[in-house]
């Protein structure tokens, strides 16, 4: 009950707004293994059992019914989107009524592969007693990477140092919603959450990530998110259900 008490449980804040561009449709509402990807996602944050409260940021109206479809008791409340991720974060971010210690979980609704164990690690390194500034999932880059300018490489980097970096990523919230202060190109320039903690010289801590918890963001990930479900599910015929 002490333990309950020092590290009340985590809130997760789900984006689910932009318009999926690269993926030609917005992809949170796509069908996966007969579900919408944003089902899935919820579903693994549900099961969660160190996230207490679920907020979303997207359509209202269907990130609601979505929500009650998928049976989410955790679910508080949709804030609306804003025109790019940052902007959505913060207007996710200024909805949650929490203590500013409270930690909380930004996460892509379009990674719908996350698993309730990788959340759990995060909120276990997030309330450790080193206490970091961020917790980041990450994975090692397997392929080579290179600077390029107009067509021609500048450089090759050193990928023993690279790691490909994922959500759900894990903050104060008091922090990361003082950090979203910041002017909107400021904010537009930074690609994840976790980026604005660095530049404002925090520390943010990197655990092992899962190679299955891919993005949504071509069309080809779709392939590759339906054969990781019908896998998780016994399967061995990708959308032999859909
Ligand atoms: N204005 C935005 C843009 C993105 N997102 C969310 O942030 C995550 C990562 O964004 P991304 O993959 O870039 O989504 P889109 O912006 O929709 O895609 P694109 O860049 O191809 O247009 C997604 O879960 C998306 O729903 C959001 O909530 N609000
Ligand atoms: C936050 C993120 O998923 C970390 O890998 C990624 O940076 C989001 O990028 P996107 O271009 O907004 O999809």
């Amino acid at each position: 009950m002490a333990n309950a008490m020092a590290n009340p449980p985590a809130v997760a804040l789900v984006l689910a707004g932009g318009l999926g561009t690269r993926m030609g449709r917005p992809k949170q509402f796509l069908t996966l293994r007969g579900r919408p990807a944003l089902y899935h996602t919820l579903r693994a944050f549900e099961e969660a059992d160190s996230v207490g409260r679920v907020y979303a940021v997207g359509d209202r109206p269907r990130v609601e019914s979505l929500a009650k479809e998928a049976g989410i008791s955790k679910y508080v409340g949709c804030a609306e989107p804003g025109p790019f991720r940052q902007l959505s974060t913060k207007s996710g971010l200024l909805l949650c009524e929490e203590d500013p210690e409270t930690v909380v979980l930004v996460h892509d609704g379009s990674r719908c592969l996350v698993t309730p164990d990788l959340i759990d690690r995060i909120v276990g390194a997030a309330t450790a007693e080193d206490h970091p500034d961020g917790v980041v999932p990450a994975t090692p880059v397997s392929d080579t990477i290179k600077v390029a300018r107009g067509g021609e490489v500048v450089k090759t980097l050193d990928r023993t140092e690279l790691r490909a970096v994922q959500t759900p990523q894990a903050f104060r919230l008091g922090l990361l919603r003082r950090l979203h202060e910041a002017p909107d190109e400021y904010l537009g320039a930074a690609t994840d959450d976790a980026s604005l903690v660095e530049r404002n010289g925090g520390r943010v801590l990197l655990i092992e990530g899962d190679k299955t918890n891919i993005k949504l963001t071509s069309p080809e990930d779709l392939v590759l998110a339906e054969a990781i479900l019908a896998a998780r599910e016994g399967d061995p015929r990708p959308g032999a259900s859909t």
